[in-house]
């Protein structure tokens, strides 16, 4: 057991049936918790019978991309293709209750606005007073280990995800890349995501 990080427990378990993107209906198990860090209504969505190193995706909720088909960012087809995958072959999806980045609806659409007249992502989270990626994953590792899970193969472009799931003493043995889901409107998002990651990877490897 690791003591980094609070133990949550699980609160409770419901199997659903979930339409996968392809129209295929399979049994999925829907996990709640109890102790979670930060107090939110966070999910593990379980599919199949996962091995002792399983697949999981750590999806941010995004409710224009998720729920309303926004195209001016991936978060829709690559929920899509991480249930997909998911369903396939087995694994968990933690479905993060994170919008915006950490920093909420009402300001991630602020951020749109601001996008709107010019600055990218990151810089319109940080004229509007946030850092540029808010989010903590404590909770997910809290939610990992409550489900007996210490180790993991991880579905992300992220390489934020990795290094804080690991600081917080969950094990990555690999990282499974998402495809790129460009859109007519979510370009620019992309290209700063993308150089942030690379900027990210620099600094990690130069140790700041
Ligand atoms: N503040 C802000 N949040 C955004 C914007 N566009 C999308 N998001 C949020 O970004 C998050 C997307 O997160 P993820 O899909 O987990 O991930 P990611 O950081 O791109 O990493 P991977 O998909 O794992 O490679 C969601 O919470 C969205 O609401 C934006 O322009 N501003
Ligand atoms: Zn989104």
């Amino acid at each position: 057991m690791n003591h980094r990080v609070p133990p949550a427990v699980v609160r409770g378990q419901v199997t659903m049936p979930v339409r996968q993107p392809g129209g295929q209906v399979l049994a999925a198990r829907v996990v709640t918790f109890e102790g979670l860090a930060d107090g939110r209504e966070h999910l593990v969505v379980t599919f199949g019978d996962p091995p002792q190193v399983p697949l999981v995706r750590v999806h941010s909720e995004c409710l224009t991309g998720d729920v309303l088909g926004s195209e001016r960012c991936d978060c829709g087809p690559q929920l899509a293709e991480s249930v997909a995958r998911l369903g396939r072959e087995g694994g968990h999806l933690l479905y993060l209750r994170q919008e915006g980045r950490g920093i909420g609806l009402y300001n991630k659409l602020d951020a749109y606005l601001l996008q709107d007249g010019g600055l990218d992502t990151f810089e319109a989270n940080l004229a509007l007073g946030f850092g540029p990626d808010d989010r903590d994953y404590t909770v997910a590792a809290q939610m990992l280990r409550a489900i007996g899970v210490e180790e993991v193969e991880l579905l992300t472009n992220n390489p934020d995800k990795r290094a804080q799931l690991e600081a917080a003493g969950i094990g990555v043995t690999r990282t499974v890349p998402t495809r790129t889901h460009l859109t007519a409107a979510n370009g620019r998002y992309l290209e700063a995501k993308r150089r942030r990651a690379v900027e990210q990877a620099w600094l990690d490897s130069v140790g700041r």
